[in-house]
């Protein structure tokens, strides 16, 4: 657990850059610091593991001060990721990953399990990279190594800055699916800064908001989409915000404004309660046909003017009215 309270940080120039930040963070969640260039989400992150210290306020991991803590002890328990991976380029792959349980003087052939293990879950070939120094691999390789030295000692913390930012679109994808689907992670308390906003909407359990060194909202993203908190949060969205609503409701959130219509003998796809709307609409104009959506309590069809419908009602119920229904 994370939770930081009335945190300020200016640097020399006298220029706030980080300014009363406050929020929480509990295990298994994964908050993202979204924001655009110069907004302090580097500065809040590194505050954390006392890479930088705050002017004022409290920052504390897991119900401890990070102050109070002694900072390698406190840095080892927290898996650091960042944008250009930080390999050590004289150290081999194996040996990037394996340097904290080193430093925590594992036995040898734990390391190695443990280096084997994490390589195989991030698709990385033991065979062919385990002996290998980072400049011999690929920019995706080399982020899942950094990704894979971060998880090594099992840290109760992950902070990670920018952490597919270097990397081409399509790498970007395949290495945050990959992120997104480790168990490894749902234990663990996980804070991402990025300005991307579709990869803040598809890894964060809640989005904090930042813009010139202050929050301006934290919540879900339904609750950022739906029921912003000022013209700042709405018109952040603005661009991209119909393929964002349409992402970040699930069918469950729409069931009420959806009809009870039982499918016939047809076999099309069934879609869950727990995919978003975009995945249903998706598969409405690739197939040109309704689809079955099982929700808990029976099996229903929809087509794309049903689905529109109860969206809209949805979008109508819920903006300016408290909470979305989408709490995580
Ligand atoms: N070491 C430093 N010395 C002086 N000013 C700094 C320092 N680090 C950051 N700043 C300033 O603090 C402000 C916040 O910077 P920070 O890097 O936290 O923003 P950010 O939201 O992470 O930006 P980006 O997305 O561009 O990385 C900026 O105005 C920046 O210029």
């Amino acid at each position: 657990m994370i939770k930081l309270e009335h945190v300020n940080k200016s640097f020399h120039n006298g220029k706030p850059a980080v300014r009363d930040v406050s929020f929480e963070v509990n295990t298994g969640e994964t908050l993202v610091l979204l924001g655009t260039s110069g907004s302090g989400k580097t500065t809040t992150l590194r505050m954390i593991n006392r890479l930088i210290a705050p002017d004022s306020g409290q920052i504390l991991v897991n119900g401890e001060s990070v102050n109070t803590q002694q900072t390698e002890a406190l840095r080892r328990n927290i898996g650091y990721v960042l944008q250009d991976n930080g390999l050590f380029p004289h150290y081999t792959v194996a040996e990037n990953i394996g340097i904290v349980p080193t430093l925590l003087k594992w036995d040898k052939k734990r390391i190695e399990e443990r280096t084997r293990s994490l390589m195989e879950k991030l698709r990385l070939s033991v065979a062919d990279h385990y002996d290998e120094y980072p400049q011999q691999l690929s920019g995706g390789q080399q982020q899942r190594v950094g990704l894979a030295r971060a998880l090594a000692a099992d840290p109760a913390v992950l902070l990670m800055d920018e952490p597919f930012g270097a990397l081409d679109p399509v790498t970007r994808a395949s290495v945050r699916k990959e992120f997104r689907s480790l168990d490894e992670i749902h234990n663990k308390t996980v804070i991402m800064v990025t300005h991307d906003v579709p990869e803040a909407f598809e890894l964060g359990n809640r989005i904090c908001l930042m813009d010139k060194g202050a929050i301006q909202q934290t919540g879900t993203p339904a609750e950022l989409l739906f029921n912003p908190v000022n013209d700042f949060v709405s018109n952040f969205f603005q661009e991209q915000r119909f393929w964002l609503e349409l992402n970040a409701l699930r069918l469950t959130d729409i069931r009420s404004w959806l009809s009870d219509t039982v499918p016939g003998e047809n076999h099309a796809p069934v879609l869950k309660g727990e995919d978003s709307c975009w995945d249903a609409l998706e598969q409405l104009t690739t197939l040109s046909a309704p689809v079955n959506i099982l929700f808990n309590d029976k099996l229903v069809r929809i087509d794309t003017s049903e689905l529109m419908h109860a969206f809209t009602q949805y979008k109508q119920t819920v903006s300016g009215h408290g909470r979305s229904t989408r709490l995580s």
